[in-house]
């Protein structure tokens, strides 16, 4: 709702609410706070931190302080940034309940985001959410959905047969379905399905979101009220614009599946797998034999959405940086290209014999490591999704107010030079063992994130990318574009800023392998 009051007023209050609020919080007792920047005595570091790509300055942070985990705070409130993964590990795994909670994020509010998991504070509700969805999407409750990621995954790559221009959308149509099938149950059409619009719109609509909770509307809550012209006073309000703005397409995507599919699911009409036949189901038959549920409606719907909304575009774009990678280093799809078909074996002209399936993840090791490398290479969420500190506690002597915004900064983990060697490389080999002739370096900790707040869609997420590459890589080559001049022509692509990173388009020439690949994904 708009209040219409005059641009003076609205200066005069935000004046009087930013006093207000840094008196009652100047009043804490100042311990010894990890190191930092020094910031201004009233709007802190408010004006320090970069709202593009402000994880690169924590790095650059990182190296002046010689610390890694580093202070600063905007209109006194205190965010904590964790460069390293040692000392996330010891604040959001081992003393996880201390950190489960999340600031509260009101510009995601004002977007629609208000029943999504991701966005929960602590309290029953959060734990009620956090229990469904993570029960649902553990390794061995993620089998069943193992045949829908399959054919989806074959369907996306024969499509590409007709339309190997459209291998971007046709990627998103793939991820879309996946996590529309799992949730709901509902099957996408394969030309201009209107949820594949709307998954683009939500991307938009989040990716232009800013750093969740840093915004001064999500320090001071209020703010929210304020008229629409506040965005023409100062940039500082354009993220509540932007959140007014793409409200609709958010509150879309919770509602129109679980409209489409209620009555099947009330009718007993609905046959797949999927989490809202699986706890809807439930709910209904409860309801018939007047037992209480736990969950309400508002709940379930919310939970449902927020496997559409968090595992689509998070799964597309860990498959675009895989592909990016795969075109910009032909010995890199080389090698696992061959993995590949020494796994499912090859005729004697060298024709693949059948397309990858699940059982052959086990032996794809080197696919794998790409898959991780992505990951790595490019964090998805470059400094995760914030938690925020439920009680004071000390670290290393320093103090962590209780109410800290805390970023475990993935990006900065992700180019740790202690444990990566020239880590703005993408080199899958560097996790091959030691004794086999790698580098032996670890795994990438991080891009899920930690502690009680850590992905439940691990699992989901990276067997839905392993089926569509091994797929894509069995039956078709990457490329890049070729110039008139013969030249390879590379992409420069750029990541989008926010809570997610997600690369920008670019093209990539996909062609089958061969008239048996062609036969293979036409069968
Ligand atoms: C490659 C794909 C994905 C990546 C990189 C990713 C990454 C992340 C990250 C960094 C977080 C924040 C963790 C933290 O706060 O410490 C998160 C949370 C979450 N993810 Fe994913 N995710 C992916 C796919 C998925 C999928 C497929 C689902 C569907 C089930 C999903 C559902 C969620 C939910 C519901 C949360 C909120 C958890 C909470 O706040 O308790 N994600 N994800």
């Amino acid at each position: 709702m708009e209040i219409p009051i005059s641009p003076r007023i609205v200066i005069g209050l935000v004046t009087c609410l930013i006093i207000g609020t840094l008196y009652k919080r100047s009043r804490k007792t100042r311990l010894q706070l990890p190191p930092g920047p020094s910031g201004n005595p009233i709007w802190g570091h408010l004006r320090m931190v970069p709202k593009d790509h402000p994880e690169h300055q924590f790095v650059k942070w990182g190296e002046v302080y010689n610390s890694d985990i580093l202070y600063y705070n905007v209109l006194s409130r205190p965010v904590i940034i964790l460069n390293s993964v040692e000392v996330a590990h010891t604040l959001l795994d081992k003393r996880g309940a201390n950190y489960a909670d999340r600031p509260r994020f009101v510009v995601f509010e004002v977007m629609g985001w208000g029943v999504t998991l991701t966005f929960l504070r602590w309290s029953p509700r959060f734990r009620l959410h956090r229990k469904l969805l993570q029960q649902s999407f553990t390794q061995s409750a993620c089998k069943p959905y193992r045949p829908i990621q399959q054919e989806e995954a074959r369907r996306a790559a024969k499509a590409m047969l007709r339309k190997p221009q459209d291998w971007e959308i046709l990627l998103r149509q793939f991820s879309t379905a996946v996590v529309l099938r799992i949730g709901f149950g509902i099957e996408i059409q394969e030309v201009n399905d209107p949820y594949v619009q709307m998954a683009i719109d939500v991307e938009e609509a989040t990716g232009k979101g800013g750093v969740p909770g840093a915004s001064i509307v999500d320090l001071i809550p209020i703010l929210r009220h304020l008229p629409s012209f506040v965005e023409k006073i100062s940039t500082a309000f354009q993220p509540l614009a932007h959140a007014r703005r793409t409200k609709p397409s958010i509150q879309h995507l919770h509602d129109a599946p679980w409209e489409a599919t209620e009555t099947f699911v009330r009718s007993g009409a609905a046959t797949q797998p999927s989490f809202m036949r699986k706890h809807f189901g439930r709910y209904i038959s409860n309801e018939k034999n007047g037992k209480t549920n736990e969950a309400t409606i508002a709940d379930l719907k919310g939970a449902a959405g927020a496997i559409s909304i968090a595992g689509g575009n998070t799964t597309w774009s860990t498959v675009i940086v895989c592909i990016l990678n795969l075109m910009t280093h032909p010995q890199i799809q080389a090698k696992v290209k061959q993995e590949i078909e020494k796994v499912i074996g090859v005729d004697e002209h060298g024709n693949i014999r059948r397309l990858p399936d699940f059982d052959d993840r086990p032996q794809l090791e080197y696919l794998e490591y790409v898959i991780r490398e992505a990951t790595r290479w490019a964090p998805l969420s470059p400094l995760g999704v914030p938690h925020a500190s439920l009680e004071d506690d000390i670290y290393n002597g320093y103090h962590i107010p209780r109410g800290s915004v805390v970023f475990a900064n993935a990006w900065a983990m992700s180019r740790d030079e202690r444990y990566y060697s020239s880590p703005g490389e993408f080199n899958p080999d560097r996790y091959i063992s030691k004794p086999e002739g790698g580098k032996g370096e670890p795994l990438p900790e991080g891009p899920f994130g930690f502690g009680r707040r850590v992905c439940p869609g691990e699992h989901l997420a990276l067997a839905g990318v392993y089926i569509v590459l091994a797929t894509l890589l069995a039956t078709m080559d990457l490329n890049c574009p070729i110039h008139e001049n013969g030249e390879r022509i590379e992409p420069r692509v750029t990541f989008s800023n926010g809570l997610s990173g997600v690369p920008d388009s670019f093209q990539c020439v996909i062609t089958p392998t061969s008239e048996r690949a062609r036969e293979l994904l036409l069968q």
